[in-house]
């Protein structure tokens, strides 16, 4: 076998155009603010991607640029501003943020109708609760790229491989909520290659390059990999070896070109949602 390579950067085109169409037909442009702290030169890359894809669809996209020794005081204060500016739909605040600054105390100043991360305690606890809510963006990119890809997913046994609270859990509660049988594995599981081996559907979420071989794959799975690591030559490699994992997996996603324009493609997704709803118009 030899695998389908799944393009995430056609279906996040395709995404984002259905989100440009819908946008075109509402009487307001949704909002959205990122906050970017400091000169990171990875979130510099993402940022400007994802302002381009904003406004390209027809979003009022602004990023705020301050400076690295900002306090957590000016911060928070930023964000107060944004929760009460009836124009700002979704806030996202670019992690990670310099030591001075709590990640946990800016995420929970965010008020959850403008969260377009989902990474605030409330969307975490509706998204557990199977409450309708804010859904972390990568996440839900690779719902999307699985149904792309075809996957049966009620029964299947995925297995995720990482137990990030902005990846890993969050695709722990939507594959449940998909009726998938999953498991989640981490650095502290024993005999990761074998638990990886008997994944239908493999996600691979643990920030370290080429960690998953081709002999942890089964002969016909699907694998995400939601890795994005710079080697040492600039070039983006996944979690997963991917020239090993080609000859064994049914389809798999490439990175770059993979589940990276997903998330941005979500992140607009969800800008809309909150939109819609912070107006109590449908969904739909
Ligand atoms: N609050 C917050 N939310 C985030 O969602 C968030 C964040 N902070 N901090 C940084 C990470 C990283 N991230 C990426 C998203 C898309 C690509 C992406 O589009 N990647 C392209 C390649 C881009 C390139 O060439 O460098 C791809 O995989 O094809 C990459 C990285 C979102 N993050």
């Amino acid at each position: 076998m030899t695998a389908t390579i799944i393009d995430g950067k056609a279906v996040a085109e395709r995404l984002r155009a259905g989100l440009a169409e819908r946008i075109a037909a509402l009487p307001f442009r949704p909002g959205l603010r990122v906050v970017r702290i400091g000169d990171d030169p990875a979130s510099g890359v993402y940022v400007r991607n994802k302002d381009r894809a904003a406004m390209a669809a027809g979003f009022d996209s602004a990023t705020i640029h301050l400076p690295a020794e900002t306090s957590e005081a000016t911060l928070l204060a930023l964000i107060a501003r944004l929760n009460a500016d009836p124009a700002v739909d979704g806030i996202l605040v670019q992690l990670p943020l310099p030591s001075q600054i709590r990640a946990d105390a800016v995420i929970a100043a965010v008020d959850p109708a403008k969260d377009v991360d989902g990474f605030h305690p409330i969307n975490a606890g509706r998204l557990a609760s199977r409450q309708p809510g804010l859904i972390p963006c990568t996440p839900k990119g690779v719902m999307h790229l699985l149904r792309e890809a075809g996957a049966t997913l009620p029964g299947a046994r995925a297995v995720v491989l990482g137990r990030s609270q902005i990846v890993g859990r969050p695709m722990l509660q939507l594959l449940l909520a998909a009726d998938c049988t999953v498991t989640v594995v981490h650095s502290r599981t024993r005999d990761l290659p074998a638990e990886c081996r008997r994944a239908e559907i493999l996600v691979a979420a643990v920030g370290q390059p080429a960690l998953v071989r081709g002999d942890w794959i089964a002969e016909g799975a699907i694998v995400i990999d939601v890795g994005i690591n710079r080697g040492a030559d600039g070039k983006l490699i996944g979690d997963v070896a991917f020239a090993e994992a080609l000859p064994r997996a049914a389809a798999i996603t490439p990175v770059p070109g993979g589940v990276g324009p997903m998330t941005i493609a979500c992140l607009l997704e969800n800008t809309l949602e909150a939109a819609l709803a912070r107006r109590s118009l449908p969904a739909e």
